[in-house]
């Protein structure tokens, strides 16, 4: 797994070699810790180069032995052994050079780099910090305030930034191999010392303590109640006041505590939660892997409000030609404006000529006939959408795919009016288009195995993180965040204030509490949609209107504070009251309390203490227990396309891994027992009751969330 070539000239080649990303395994260690032996032993080898297979350094530790226990030789003792070798090592980096890739490379006494290669440390996203030497290394090679910054963050920076920060000693628009032999060549004989970082003294300054200060309240805020950036701080810390012996031992203090933290398990349960996400499968047995996505160059947009233009921003930007749709003259001069400067801001941002030649503005469906699809984002609105869908229909070639942007529309029912029903699924993407990750690509039961493949490649090309979803109200994530926003109303009926349901909600690790977000969204477009949907008509008393619907308990307070104007931060007043309209600091409103005191009254309800805890309980798990409901209907493939969905959509905190990991950490028997307690409280509350699929699991021994994929099948062959 480490591959030794011995070259004409006085130099080894050692290339790293476990695809896709040369990932340090300990099969990899032991073929580097063998490799470099036979160096050492060969007096006619003078210099060693170390690369990767596929012209890819390394991706770092291998992920996957973390959750097993470790074997083979420990990374850092054979990075020690590698600076403390008397004979030049160098790496020579091309593709990443990641986490452990890195620590490697800083081991290593000279480093050079291909221009297009990527560098970092990003084990702070994997709920740990660089234990390999990479806390008292980095910052020995670029001082204390970039150290924290890349580590902190886990940020990858180009070759010529780290060029600029010292970190690779040279850049080379060429083969980086032949560069560093070249460089191993013209230093062979020098001495090694000034080289071995390890060596250099602690990287002290007099203003040490307020940047670590700054670097502490600035993680502090951005990764709420994350463990592992507070230690990457503290470990950095040591680096610049201790010898490098002193700080390795802090280093691994550190590791050790985070290594066995359930926040790190939740951090690597995510990264291979998102990479599976993208190993789609139908209920039909078609999968990512047994079905050919055909291609796809030009896309039609319909409709040019805040969605369309996001998604049209995201298609040009990823190189697609894009024919943007309005109904008329005035709406396509505003939507063309706002996309045009959207994308010109952005070239401008990476430095990069602008896309608008990949933009064409249009009035009428004629000018869609050459797309090789659709993705049509008009209001939500299912009257107007088939009308839409229709007319597409008499210009579209027979084999344009026809995509609706909803979040929760029927897909089959949109379907039924085109003549293409196998060529239309859902894509249900998040505000803002362009920026948000999330892409719910949604199958009805007609669509196509080829259909969801195109769109999950196309979502892949303009970089989302896609899920495959099948049709349900609200698919995935709208379906579960219902239940989530009912908890969180039914807490403000019995007792609690937005600011304590919102406060528990961050502490929990949500960048924003579920009533601030409804401020930002707007309130009043979740009030049309219960319009729409009838549950608020003229036979609902709108002074006292009944808390009774549709055969179950209904909060009517969003209602009533929309009938009062309080749409949010758009009307600088909504949950919270704002400074002006379109202010987003959020300040409590005292109406707003007198507002839910006689609310209470008036409906005889006596108020409770609500802790942090009833809210964490009623709003996580209820929306676990939703989770396993839509896992029983398979409208998910399993636990962690769900998670997934919460993560990149809804804000959920990644070192919690995702509701359903969260539940599985908690423990599905103690997730089992708080929902029947509730439900025996609440009976007016359905969705409370424990679903099939939790009860079942608790039954068969709480299985680890890894093998409910199997549960699941046997409770489907069972139907
Ligand atoms: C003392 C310890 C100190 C050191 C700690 C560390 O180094 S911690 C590590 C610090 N390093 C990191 O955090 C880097 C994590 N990796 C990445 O950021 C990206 O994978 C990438 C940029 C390397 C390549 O992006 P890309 O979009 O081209 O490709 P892709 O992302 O789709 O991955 C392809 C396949 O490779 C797999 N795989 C990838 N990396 C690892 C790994 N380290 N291990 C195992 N497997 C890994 C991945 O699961 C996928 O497998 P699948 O689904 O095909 O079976």
């Amino acid at each position: 797994m480490a591959r030794y070539t011995r070259l004409t000239e006085p130099i080894a080649l050692i290339t790293l070699n476990n695809p896709p990303v040369n990932a340090l395994s300990s099969a990899v260690r032991s073929g580097i810790v063998d490799s470099v032996s036979q160096a050492l032993k060969d007096d006619q080898v003078k210099a060693v180069v170390f690369c990767g297979e596929n012209r890819m350094f390394s991706g770092g530790a291998d992920i996957k032995e973390f959750s097993g226990s470790m074997s083979g030789p420990p990374l850092v003792r054979m990075i020690h052994s590698i600076e403390a070798s008397e004979k030049l090592m160098v790496a020579a980096i091309e593709g990443v050079a990641l986490g452990g890739g890195l620590e490697l490379a800083l081991g290593c006494h000279y480093r050079v780099a291909n221009t297009k290669a990527r560098l970092g440390l990003p084990e702070v996203t994997l709920g740990f910090l660089p234990g390999a030497g990479g806390t008292q290394r980095l910052p020995r090679l670029t001082g204390i305030t970039a150290a924290l910054e890349l580590i902190t963050t886990g940020r990858q920076i180009s070759a010529q930034e780290a060029l600029q920060l010292g970190i690779v000693d040279q850049v080379t628009e060429g083969n980086a191999v032949q560069a560093a032999m070249e460089l191993a060549l013209s230093v062979i004989g020098q001495p090694l010392n000034p080289r071995r970082l390890s060596l250099r003294p602690p990287v002290w300054s007099a203003d040490v303590d307020s940047v670590c200060e700054v670097a502490l309240a600035r993680v502090k805020q951005h990764s709420r109640g994350a463990m592992a950036p507070v230690a990457c701080v503290q470990a950095v810390r040591a680096a610049a006041m201790l010898p490098y012996s002193k700080g390795m031992e802090k280093e691994r203090q550190l590791m050790d505590t985070l290594f066995r933290s359930s926040q790190a398990r939740a951090l690597q349960y995510a990264f291979f939660a998102q990479r599976n996400a993208g190993k789609w499968s139908l209920p039909n047995g078609a999968r990512w892997n047994n079905t050919k996505a055909r291609d796809v160059q030009r896309v039609g947009v319909i409709g040019l409000g805040t969605m369309g233009r996001g998604i049209a921003v995201s298609l040009v930007k990823a190189g697609l030609s894009v024919v943007a749709l309005e109904s008329d003259a005035k709406q396509l001069e505003s939507g063309k404006k706002a996309v045009t400067a959207m994308l010109q801001r952005d070239a401008q941002r990476r430095g990069v000529g602008s896309p608008l030649h990949l933009l064409t503005f249009a009035l009428s469906f004629h000018q869609l006939k050459d797309v090789d699809l659709v993705i049509e984002a008009v209001f939500e609105d299912m009257n107007l959408k088939k009308r839409v869908f229709s007319d597409l229909c008499k210009v579209l070639r027979a084999g344009t795919l026809i995509c609706t942007n909803t979040s929760g529309l029927n897909v089959d029912e949109l379907a039924k009016v085109t003549d293409r029903q196998h060529l239309v699924v859902g894509m249900h993407f998040f505000a803002p288009a362009h920026v948000m990750k999330l892409l719910e690509v949604v199958y009805g039961s007609r669509s196509s195995p080829e259909a969801v493949a195109v769109a999950m490649a196309l979502g892949k090309r303009i970089q989302k993180v896609c899920v495959a979803v099948g049709n349900c109200p609200g698919f995935v994530g709208n379906r579960m965040l219902k239940l989530y926003m009912d908890q969180s109303l039914y807490l403000l009926e019995e007792g609690a204030t937005p600011e304590q349901v919102d406060q528990a909600l961050e502490e929990f690790g949500f960048a924003m509490g579920i009533f601030k977000v409804a401020d930002l969204s707007g309130l009043d477009v979740g009030w049309r949609v219960r319009k729409a949907s009838g549950l608020i008509g003229p036979d609902i008393d709108p002074v006292n209107p009944s808390r009774w619907r549709l055969g179950q308990r209904y909060c009517p307070l969003p209602d009533m504070l929309c009938q009062q104007g309080r749409f949010g931060q758009k009307t600088g007043r909504g949950w919270y009251l704002y400074n002006s309209p379109g202010s987003k600091e959020a300040k409590p409103d005292p109406e707003i309390l007198n507002f839910l005191e006689d609310y209470r009254l008036k409906y005889g309800i006596t108020p409770q203490r609500i802790s942090s805890q009833e809210v964490i309980e009623r709003c996580a798990f209820s929306l676990a227990n939703e989770g396993f409901r839509i896992l029983e209907d398979g409208i998910a493939a399993g636990p962690e396309d769900i998670d997934v969905i919460y993560l990149f959509g809804y804000g959920w905190p990644r070192h919690r891994g995702g509701p359903m990991f969260y539940a599985s950490q908690v423990g599905l028997s103690v997730v089992l027992e708080k929902m029947e307690h509730y439900h025996r409280i609440h009976p007016d509350v359905p969705s409370l009751e424990p679903s099939r699929l939790l009860r079942r699991l608790v039954a068969e021994g709480s299985p680890p969330i890894q093998q409910w994929r199997n549960h699941i099948k046997n409770l489907h062959s069972q139907l």
